[in-house]
């Protein structure tokens, strides 16, 4: 019983850990996991292809809970590989959650969809971003769930996202290309600030508005500037993107910082962000949105 899935890193348009509201978009990197069920084992074992010393408990806790829910409590083993830099504020948890439990499905042998209502359905992806939002609070890897950056990782497209009730609010396919700037340090969901995130909630709430109302680039602006501040990041990557681009944000709880530029938008020049943060250390990616999300190999 083998399975195989992969799912979407993601960008932030508003960070939660002000008010339990997120916005996040998903984008073409990707997180792939390959799970073997086995009846006799024990429990489950995990592995991280490009980090032998990182935490395997989230991977393995998503089987463990999607084979007690749709299974016969079935252990084995997952083996994740990703182009998802791990804390890194990119949604590497959520992107690693998602691919396992769609790929645990997968052994199973469960067909996955969107319509609840479908008789040829038997697990929606939005049940698996659920349960996979579970296992990484169990985990101990998010502060609100992050259910922002697990439904753009698993759906793709930019969604809001109410994380105290698991809810989706909206979500809208979007076409921008994106460049990453990632430094070389990382910074663990679990460890950031809150009350200094809870002190942004006024414009947290801004963003928020401008979320719900289809304007995600000044959304996301606005949520880089307060979030730097709040989370102590250096807020000079994003002026100095911002004539060149449609959008700039911190993502996440960072470090990395992520441009946006709208295909219709004529005035945006992503090769001049390029150029301005090319003496940073770290490095530089160029992608694009996904509009497809997640999906079983
Ligand atoms: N590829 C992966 N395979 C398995 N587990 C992973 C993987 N990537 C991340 N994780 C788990 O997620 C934890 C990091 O979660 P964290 O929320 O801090 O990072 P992130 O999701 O990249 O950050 P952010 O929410 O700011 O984008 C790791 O300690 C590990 O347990
Ligand atoms: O751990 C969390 O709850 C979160 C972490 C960051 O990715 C945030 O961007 C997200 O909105 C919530």
């Amino acid at each position: 019983m083998e399975g195989r899935a992969a799912a979407l890193g993601a960008g932030t348009v508003l960070n939660a850990l002000a008010t339990g509201t997120g916005a996040a978009f998903g984008i073409d990197v990707e997180t792939r996991a390959t799970v073997e069920l086995d009846p006799a084992a024990d429990g489950v074992d995990g592995e991280i292809a490009e980090d032998a010393g990182a935490d395997t408990d989230l991977i393995e806790r998503c089987v463990a809970l999607a084979t007690e829910r749709w299974g016969d409590g079935e252990g084995g083993r997952v083996r994740t590989d990703s182009d998802v830099p791990l804390a890194a504020g990119l949604k590497s948890s959520s992107a690693a959650a998602n691919a396992t439990v769609l790929a645990t499905c997968n052994a199973l042998g469960l067909a996955i969809g969107d319509d609840p209502e479908d008789p040829a359905v038997d697990v929606t992806r939005l049940a698996a971003c659920r349960l996979g939002v579970r296992a990484a609070r169990e985990a101990g890897v998010t502060v609100t769930g992050a259910f922002d950056d697990a439904t753009a990782s698993m759906l793709g497209g930019v969604t809001v996202t109410d994380n105290d009730a698991d809810e989706l609010r909206t979500r809208e396919a979007v076409d921008w290309d994106v460049l990453v700037w990632t430094p070389p340090e990382r910074a663990y969901s679990a460890d950031a600030d809150v009350a200094r995130c809870e002190a942004v909630a006024p414009m947290a709430d801004l963003v928020a508005d401008l979320a719900l109302d289809g304007r995600y680039g000044e959304a996301m602006t606005v949520n880089g500037l307060a979030f730097s501040a709040a989370l102590g990041f250096d807020a000079d990557p994003a002026v100095e993107a911002m004539p060149h681009a449609t959008a700039v944000s911190l993502s996440g709880t960072g470090p990395s910082v992520v441009a946006v530029a709208d295909s219709a938008d004529p005035e945006t020049d992503l090769g001049a962000v390029a150029d301005a943060w090319g003496d940073r250390p770290g490095t530089l990616r160029r992608t694009t949105t996904r509009n497809d999300g997640a999906a079983v190999e």
